[in-house]
């Protein structure tokens, strides 16, 4: 995915297998006002239940970014390199855990090396919106491998690629609280909220996302 243009071509095709634009925006890794102005752009159209649910994207164009890291992704020894640098960030947070979650699915290969670097157990969580297929999504919820180490009674740090508007680091946070675990830490590769944490939770973040001359 390299320019805005490669964007909207994917949103079009995407709209046109019948994908919602949340659906869109989850596929892209892009807010849901951003989908809605790639599938505008491109002149495509989502289902008419859809559009109703949709504000109308703004005319000077969506106030978000993409973030294409698949640079990182597809070469392991770069992944090494960042999840490295992700795992420096926990390890300067200072608490002795003994346990890392990645997000499914870009944040468990990350997890995976954060673990590795610092010598933790691994388990993974599965959002909710993966499971999603019809229906309210507020009924559904998340998953915890059982092929990975378990969570009860035990203080972890989670990982994942991106935050963009939080709901699923937040899901996490509360899924693994649920679940009996206790969160201390939230590491990702790019934060576009800037925050500094979630419920409670302190973020950490190799790259902060600042938008500059947004109009209020
Ligand atoms: O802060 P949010 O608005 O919740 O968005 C961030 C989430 O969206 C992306 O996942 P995606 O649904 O694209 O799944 P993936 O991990 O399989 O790429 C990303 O990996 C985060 O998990």
């Amino acid at each position: 995915m390299k320019n805005v243009d490669d964007l909207i071509e994917s949103a079009a095709e995407l709209a046109t297998r019948g994908l919602s634009k949340g659906e869109i925006a989850d596929e892209l890794n892009v807010s849901r006002e951003t989908a809605s102005w790639l599938v505008e752009r491109s002149g495509a159209t989502t289902e008419p239940s859809d559009r109703q649910q949709e504000a109308p994207a703004s005319p000077g164009g969506p106030q978000d970014i993409h973030v294409d890291w698949s640079a990182i992704g597809r070469d392991s020894k770069r992944m090494g390199s960042i999840a490295d640098a992700m795992a420096d960030m926990l390890v300067k947070h200072g608490e002795d855990v003994d346990l890392t979650i990645g997000i499914e699915k870009a944040g468990g290969p990350i997890a995976t090396l954060v673990a590795r670097e610092l010598e933790t157990d691994l388990g993974t969580y599965t959002p909710a919106k993966h499971q999603w297929e019809e229906g309210d999504i507020e009924e559904l919820g998340g998953t915890f491998s059982r092929n990975f180490a378990g969570i009860r009674d035990r203080e972890c740090y989670v990982v994942d690629d991106t935050i963009t508007s939080g709901t699923t680091m937040r899901e996490t946070i509360e899924a693994i609280r649920a679940e009996g675990g206790d969160p201390l830490a939230c590491v990702v590769l790019a934060d576009k909220q800037g925050l500094e944490e979630i419920e409670g939770v302190p973020v950490y973040s190799l790259l902060q996302v600042i938008s500059v001359g947004k109009e209020e």
